[in-house]
């Protein structure tokens, strides 16, 4: 078994009100390059290692094992994986998911398992319980996806979305998506979700028209988690001023937070300067889309 390279992309979930169900890949990567080894060890950048494991009990490792085990085979032949990692960790940029998909990638190689990537989503699914990063982790584009614990369907976007600019206004701090989601209430009056669920329609069906202005405008009614998380964030009301200002379609909390996600159908170099002047207390980055998702590429194809 020659050497091999994963390229999982970031995630940017619920696009305010699809909440653990719309997400978007984007131009942020970790990347994992894997050789047989005597045992396992993750190679971690040393930024995140307070945070990531190098050793079997590393997410991705224990993702690959389970996938493994579903296949009936009970270990993997053990690997060395050098991980760069260019996707912030508990910023609400989907780094778990890239762990989660990437341990699919490792087994799925090292057994030749020849998952599909709807095998590999239904994998995903059961292990993060919502589809909402996972999904365009796998599939590349938006997607908005349903998953009840058995039944798992989406439909896929990419069309037009190589215009748009996704403005990541990243805080200094992390949040874990588990303590985000300790804020959020257990029941919401019938008449509150009918209103949520209205938001979140239009949202979708202005994405398949490609009105961006339309849709910008939904993330920011969401009414599902926003209200409940946003006062995390310091900062945050100043930060959608500036940037709607700016002229961003709308602004949303990306996944859990905190990290803010401004989308701009037109942002030049100069408006960029500008807003990352404004916003020092925070990192900016212009991302965009990432159409391919994950992949896996052999060390003879890497080489060519
Ligand atoms: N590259 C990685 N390798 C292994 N484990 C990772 C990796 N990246 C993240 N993790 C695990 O995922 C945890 C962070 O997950 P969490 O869901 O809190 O944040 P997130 O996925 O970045 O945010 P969100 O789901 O809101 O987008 C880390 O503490 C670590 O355990
Ligand atoms: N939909 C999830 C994304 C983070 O996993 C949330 O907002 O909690």
């Amino acid at each position: 078994m020659s050497s091999f390279q994963i390229r999982v992309p970031a995630t940017s979930a619920n696009l305010g009100p699809g909440f653990d169900s719309i997400g978007i890949a984007l131009s942020k990567h970790v990347t994992m390059d894997c050789e047989p080894a005597d045992e396992w060890f993750f190679s971690v950048p040393e930024k995140d290692q307070p945070y990531i494991p190098s050793g079997e009990e590393n997410l991705v490792h224990k993702t690959a094992l389970y996938t493994a085990n579903l296949y009936r085979f009970e270990s993997l032949p053990p690997h060395h994986v050098e991980m760069t990692n260019d996707v912030p960790i508990a910023r609400g940029l989907g780094s778990s998911s890239t762990a989660v998909v990437g341990g699919i990638e490792l087994a799925n190689h090292i057994l030749d398992l020849q998952l599909s990537k709807y095998e590999k989503l239904k994998i995903a699914c059961e292990i993060e319980g919502h589809p909402d990063n996972v999904a365009p982790a796998i599939y590349g584009g938006i997607m908005v996806s349903s998953y009840d614990g058995d039944n798992l369907d989406f439909v896929r976007f990419e069309k037009g979305l190589d215009e748009l600019t996704w403005l990541a206004v990243i805080p200094d701090f992390h949040l874990e998506t588990e303590k985000a989601r300790e804020l959020l209430p257990t029941e919401m009056s019938y008449k509150h979700a009918v209103h949520a669920s209205g938001t979140a329609n239009v949202l979708v069906a202005a994405l398949a028209e490609q009105n961006w202005a339309l849709a910008g405008k939904m993330m920011t009614r969401d009414q599902w988690h926003q209200p409940y998380r946003k006062n995390l964030i310091t900062g945050f009301d100043e930060v959608e001023t500036t940037v709607l200002g700016a002229g961003s379609l709308g602004m949303y909390i990306s996944g859990a937070g905190p990290t803010m996600i401004a989308l701009f159908d037109q942002l030049s170099a100069q408006q960029l300067d500008q807003l990352t002047t404004s916003l020092s207390d925070y990192k900016i980055e212009a991302l965009s889309v990432n159409i391919q998702g994950a992949e896996t590429i052999s060390s003879h194809l890497q080489a060519n």
